[in-house]
């Protein structure tokens, strides 16, 4: 074994950096033996320096990223701070000062991704990002090593802890909202902004980062159709569960048929209880990833968390330290299908689509009439009168997205309409 150390530079220390901090130093034999040399941890970049770091050498401790990425005895930057910026600024410095980086952000490949791999090609570096998507589970891996010889064909899941911990509690204990939300605030789940999580844009980013791995080709955040929770209702989840379904947030990526295009989409959904997807609880993720050759994986396992988190950080702090060592690097970005992506209205779905009607004859003719117009077909209808007044609800045939969307504003002009209560997208049939 080497006895010179690899020298780690750590950038954040909270949720995720304090624990990978901790799993460094106490796995710190095993994992230089599964290395091959010793990792030490030179320099912790930290925002409030006087905050008290169990286990960690107060000398390590600065608030000068830059500096410490500048070193040049850095041998591996771990980004943990998360957003934009100064996150790319660093990463692209240690690049050019001849360190490797393990970063845990998926905001920022999801927008940057393609600048940062060129970056880490020109100055020979690797650029890895397991905990980027899907907290510990092992994805982006598979993606982007074991099923590199396979065509894959759909990536489909729930890839955001805190919102699926958020309508697991709502649907299962009853809980509200913003409870919910702040639990799973507490526990080291939610993004530094929540808005994040719950207005879907950190699945968005784990499916753009995701679709570009599977399909090779870029897909940026900007390019993914996003939905979050925040319009969920108790109702929505009452309403579901009357149907033998759940809500939940699922991130959805497609080749199209042709294979000429892709798709990328984030949105609510529901699905049968008898679908894997339906008992994935708490802040846990499911991915199931569809490739030519293996047929269909079902990847599970904790979404969301510091511990997990820093397992997959960690995981691929030994691999880059083991191409440092075997001066190798890692893949890069494959991107070379470049398959443009569809807008959502080209996306086959299906609807659920409950409605307040005059409780009439010839109300439900008339909305069959819309649905038959738009050339979608119904697969059941539900009716429900109390008082002159009825809740239709009605689930479609797959069809695409721009006819559905297009019955629910001929929907809302019909004056027999008193409201359209809510739509939502059924999956897993
Ligand atoms: N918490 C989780 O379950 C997961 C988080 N991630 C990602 O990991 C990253 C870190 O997340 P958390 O640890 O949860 O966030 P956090 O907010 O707990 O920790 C980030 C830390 O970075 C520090 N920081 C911010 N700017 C800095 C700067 N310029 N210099 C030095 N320190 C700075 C902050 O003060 C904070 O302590 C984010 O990119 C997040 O999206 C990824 C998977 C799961
Ligand atoms: N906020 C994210 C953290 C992990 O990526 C989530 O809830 O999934
Ligand atoms: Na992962």
């Amino acid at each position: 074994m080497r006895t010179r150390p690899l020298k780690v530079a750590l950038l954040g220390c909270g949720v995720v950096g304090s624990e990978v901090a901790r799993i460094m130093t106490t796995h710190a034999d095993d994992l230089a033996a599964r290395i091959g040399a010793p990792v030490e941890l030179a320099g912790v970049a930290v925002r409030r320096p006087s905050k008290v770091r169990e286990g960690i050498d107060p000398a390590l401790i600065t608030t000068d990223a830059t500096a410490l990425v500048q070193r040049g005895d850095i041998d591996v930057v771990v980004e943990v701070i998360g957003g934009i910026e100064p996150a790319r600024t660093l990463i692209t410095t240690a690049f050019e000062n001849g360190a490797s980086v393990v970063s845990a952000n998926k905001a920022l490949l999801a927008e940057d991704g393609a600048a940062l791999h060129a970056a880490a090609e020109k100055y020979g570096r690797d650029l890895y990002y397991e905990a980027a998507v899907a907290g510990a589970i092992p994805l982006v891996r598979p993606l982007r090593e074991s099923l590199a010889g396979d065509k894959v064909n759909r990536v489909l899941g729930i890839v955001n802890g805190t919102t699926n911990f958020i309508l697991d509690k709502m649907d299962t204990s009853g809980a509200g909202y913003s409870e919910a939300l702040d639990e799973a605030t507490a526990l080291g789940y939610a993004e530094a902004d929540p808005t994040a999580d719950v207005e879907g844009f950190d699945a968005a980013a784990k499916a753009a980062i995701l679709a570009g791995i599977a399909f090779h080709t870029r897909v940026k955040i900007g390019d993914v159709h996003r939905e979050g929770i925040t319009e969920v209702t108790a109702a929505d989840i009452a309403s579901a569960r009357r149907m033998g379904c759940t809500v939940k947030l699922l991130a959805i990526c497609e080749r199209a048929a042709d294979g000429a295009s892709v798709t990328a989409r984030v949105h609510p959904a529901m699905i049968p209880l008898s679908h894997p997807l339906a008992s994935v609880r708490e802040a846990y993720n499911a991915v199931f990833v569809e490739a030519e050759a293996a047929g269909q994986l079902m990847f599970y396992g904790p979404g969301a968390g510091g511990s997990p988190t820093a397992s997959a950080v960690l995981g691929d702090l030994v691999a880059v330290c083991r191409n440092k060592l075997g001066e190798a690097t890692g893949p890069g970005e494959s991107a070379y299908t470049r398959l443009p992506v569809s807008p959502m209205g080209e996306v086959v779905t299906r609807y659920h689509i409950s409605l307040d009607v005059a409780d009439k004859p010839g109300v439900l003719a008339q909305v069959a009439t819309v649905f038959a117009e738009q050339g979608v077909s119904i697969d059941t209808v539900r009716q429900q009168g109390k008082d002159g007044e009825a809740s239709l609800v009605v689930v479609t045939h797959r069809a695409p997205d721009a006819a559905l969307s297009g019955i629910v504003e001929a929907l809302r002009k019909l004056d027999t309409v008193r409201g359209v209560a809510s739509i939502m997208r059924v999956e897993g049939e």
